[in-house]
């Protein structure tokens, strides 16, 4: 099953429809039929650009943005327990919100001009839709720290030096050989080795974990500096477009 974000002219970003778009998701996934799932986006430039800020810039309150917050981590960690395998295609930047969503998938294949981070810190939140926390169970610690604390974005080399990008892309070809390799091996092997993570996330509470990081980043939603400088991204791109 592939899924496709398809708002290219605002670079992927997630707003209602596309949440509820990947909760579909989740649903049909459960279906024995489906081997893999695949998350990609429409275009060159971006693979998700987060949450849509011109949209969850009118949740002011710690209480609304929870709601929020909390709705697209259940998705994320529904997609992450998935039964099957789920490779995110990063077909572009991948930022915020963006690069949670890649980092719940169980593979990373990243095109070699994109770049991708965990920027939530310019805006003076932390990672909200459990991107945090998938981040710490997947790289070294002190390197997932580094990442979410520097709040920048990273070249698709470095991606894969530290261990996010699962391979390069530099051509369709190589997407190509990598679900070639994986049809080679029995369906059910796949379930057995997903089961075996899935064992490990509940036993060490990666869901309570993740709600802990809902709550921590609605906390500074609230926060004048958050507005603040969200009002300064959404400001830039009026300057730009004074009509609109
Ligand atoms: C809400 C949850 C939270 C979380 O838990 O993680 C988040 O996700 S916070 C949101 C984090 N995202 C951002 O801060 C957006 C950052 N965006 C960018 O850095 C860049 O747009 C990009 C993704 C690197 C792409 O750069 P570029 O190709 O140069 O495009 P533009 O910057 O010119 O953008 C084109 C167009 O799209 C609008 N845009 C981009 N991202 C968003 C967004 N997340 N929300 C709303 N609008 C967005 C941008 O304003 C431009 O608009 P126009 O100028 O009107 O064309």
């Amino acid at each position: 099953m592939t899924f496709t974000i398809d708002r290219p002219e605002i670079r992927n970003a997630i707003n209602n429809e596309v949440t509820a778009g990947l909760e579909e998701l989740v649903e049909g996934a459960q279906h024995p039929s489906v081997r893999m799932v695949i998350i990609t986006a429409s275009g060159k430039q971006a693979f998700c650009s987060g949450g849509d800020l011109s949209v969850f810039h009118a949740l002011r309150t710690e209480q609304q943005s929870y709601r929020m917050l909390k709705r697209m981590s259940d998705v994320l960690y529904s997609i992450k327990t998935l039964p099957v395998p789920v490779v995110a295609v990063v077909n572009g930047a991948a930022v915020g919100g963006g690069c949670e969503i890649a980092t719940a998938c169980d593979y990373r294949l990243v095109w070699d001009h994109a770049k991708c981070g965990f920027i939530q810190g310019t805006l003076a939140i932390t990672s909200g839709w459990g991107g945090g926390t998938y981040l710490l169970e997947t790289l070294q610690h002190d390197q997932a720290l580094k990442m979410l604390s520097e709040a920048k974005v990273y070249p698709a080399n470095e991606l894969k030096d530290f261990g996010w990008a699962t391979i390069i892309v530099q051509e369709d070809q190589d997407i190509k050989a990598f679900f070639e390799r994986m049809k080679t091996i029995h369906p059910d092997v796949h379930r057995a080795y997903k089961e075996m993570a899935i064992r490990k996330w509940q036993k060490t509470d990666l869901q309570e974990r993740v709600e802990q990081e809902v709550r921590r980043c609605a906390v500074l939603w609230e926060r004048d500096a958050h507005h603040e400088a969200v009002d300064r991204f959404l400001n830039k791109t009026k300057k730009r477009n004074p009509s609109s």
